[in-house]
Formats: C-alpha cells, structure tokens, sequence
C-alpha cells in the first residue's frame, strides 16, 4: 500500500484477488472512488486487474482516491496488507488467508529448497530435452524424499520415471538396503535416470522396470509381493491413474502410502467448463479417492497438485 498526499493509493500485483467476501466497491462505497479507471473489472468479489503500466516503478500500479473512508480501508489493508494471497471465499472457513503462489513467492519457496547437487545436474540436463516440464519441481521431489524418510520405507514403487528426478530423490534418501521398483515405457529417458543412479551411486537401489506399467504392477502381484512396499508414487498416464491405484493398493502395505501427481492439473479440474477426457478423468479420480474409504487421503497443492493417500 502507498501513502501519497490526501489520496491513498491501492497497489495489486498483476494477478492480485481481493477476498471476494470483500468486494472493494461495496466495502468503501462509491463516494470513496473519485476515479475508478476502467481498467478494473469487479467480478465475483476479485479485481481482475488489466495490465496497464502506470507510474510506480516494478508493480502494476493501480491507484484510485478516495477521502473519509479511513475505518473502511482500514480493513481492506488487513485483508490486503500483502497483495500475494488470496482468501478462501468461503466464511465457513473462517476466511482463512491462503498463500497465493506468485512467481516472486515460488522462487521464494524454491530458493528454500535443499536440492541435492546430483539433482540439480539432472534437472538441467533435462531442460534442454523434449518433455521437461514433466518433471515433477523440486519441492515436490524434497516433499516425496521426506515422506519416504519419516515412513523409513525401504520398499518403494514409481510409476512414470521420465529422466529419473522423483526417483533419484527418492532413491537418495533410501538405506543402502532400500529397493525402489521404477517403471517406465520409454527407454530414451531411462537412459538418462540411469546414468543418474549411477552418478549418485544408487543403481544397486533401483530396479528399472522398461514397459507398461501395468504389466509391470501386475507381475509383481503375481510374483507374491502384494502387502510388501511401502511408499508408491503415481505420475504416468493420467487416464490409467485408477489402475495404477488399484494394482498399488494391493502392493503396499497398511500404513503405506501412495502419491498421486497432477492431481490439480493446472487448475482445470476446477473449471466446470473443462470437459476434455484427461480432465474429466482426473476429476472422477479425485472424487473417487475423496470417497474411498480404504484410504485416508490429503490433497496438497504442491507443484500440480499432489494427493498423498494412506492405506488404511
Ligand atoms: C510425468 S512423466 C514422469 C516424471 C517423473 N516422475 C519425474 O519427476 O521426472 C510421465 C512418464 O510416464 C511415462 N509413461 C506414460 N505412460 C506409461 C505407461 N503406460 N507405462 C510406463 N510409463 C509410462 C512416460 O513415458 C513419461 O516418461
């Protein structure tokens, strides 16, 4: 916020939200807008704010005067005082304020990541490569290594390697014991994750399975393994995500978990006019798992979305 003569200026980070139990114009009346520039569109409580660079230097500067409506901006600037959140709608809530995850606030966030330097390596060996954004971030790779760590899994499954991101970090926190089954149709990339283990010095950890990762679920079923891993970690095809539920759910044992990936998908499974069949799949399987009650389930928005299931 900005203090400038009698006017008081209202400044929003482009892509700010206002809480929308708290729509401006209601909140301060309209004596208190001598000016509201057309620029701002008012919509379900949120300002959506058009860019127009005005004069404040590094933000997107919005500013509106008003006069006598101290006690009434007053509260907007509680509920304002830093424009990188948004509140829950919903009062039921208790208008909990939650972090809006901005740019400027992710770096935050990955700047307060331990990323193991192997790691690090591997990420940007892999930017240059067709397919990169499919790694998951690295905040999501510390937040699966720690919940394989406070498991003590020592038997974990991985459906969807890719170059091997997820699964080095998790087969980097693994005892030496430790064994992780890392399924992946797509030996090109393989190529790349094992180098990697080899790299770190975990490829004794890791048993690369190349194929369909059902076949590959599915014959350690019949190979006896059921009830005897502890930690799975679902990031493939999204369409199969039940399937794969289902063959892990055999797999792991009471206690363990299984993480979902993408469960959020960009926002879109939110969007009731997404009606594409990877969405609408990850919708039903969302709403599936809500209801499942062979597992406890908390969905954690954490790169795209992560659901972290325990087996019950
Ligand atoms: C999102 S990427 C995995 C990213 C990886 N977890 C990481 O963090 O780097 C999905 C991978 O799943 C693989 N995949 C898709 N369908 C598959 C299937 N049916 N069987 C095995 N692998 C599959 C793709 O080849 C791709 O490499």
């Amino acid at each position: 916020m900005l203090m400038a003569n009698s006017s008081i200026n209202l400044v929003l980070h482009q892509g700010s939200m206002l809480p929308p139990e708290l729509p401006v114009a209601a909140l301060l009346g309209p004596s208190c807008f001598h000016s509201l520039s057309s620029t701002w569109a008012i919509s379900n409580g949120a300002i959506n704010v058009s860019p127009q660079r005005l004069n404040c230097s590094a933000t997107w500067c919005y500013c509106f005067s008003f006069r006598k409506c101290r006690r009434k901006w007053k509260l907007l600037e509680r509920s304002c005082s830093t424009s990188e959140f948004v509140v829950a709608s919903d009062k039921n809530y208790g208008n909990k304020q939650v972090v809006n995850l901005t740019p400027r606030l992710y770096d935050y966030v990955l700047k307060n990541v331990r990323e193991p330097e192997i790691l690090r390596q591997l990420r940007q060996e892999t930017a240059s490569m067709r397919g990169s954004q499919m790694q998951v971030s690295p905040d999501q790779a510390q937040l699966l290594a720690m919940l394989v760590q406070i498991l003590g899994a020592e038997r974990c499954i991985e459906v969807g390697v890719y170059t091997g991101y997820s699964s080095l970090a998790i087969a980097l926190v693994l005892p030496e014991s430790g064994h992780l089954v890392a399924c992946e149709r797509d030996a090109k990339s393989l190529d790349v994750a094992k180098k990697y283990y080899q790299l770190a010095g975990v490829s004794h950890k890791v048993d690369v399975k190349l194929g369909l990762a059902m076949d590959s679920l599915e014959s350690l079923i019949l190979n006896g393994e059921a009830g005897s891993y502890d930690f799975a970690f679902i990031d493939a095809e999204k369409r199969m995500n039940e399937k794969y539920f289902e063959l892990l759910l055999q797999l792991v044992r009471v206690g363990g978990l299984i993480v979902i990936d993408n469960v959020l998908w960009h926002g879109k499974v939110a969007d009731p006019l997404v009606h594409d069949p990877k969405t609408i799949s990850i919708r039903n399987f969302n709403q599936k798992l809500m209801e499942d009650e062979r597992v406890n389930i908390s969905m954690v928005p954490i790169g795209d979305g992560m659901t972290i299931c325990r087996k019950g």
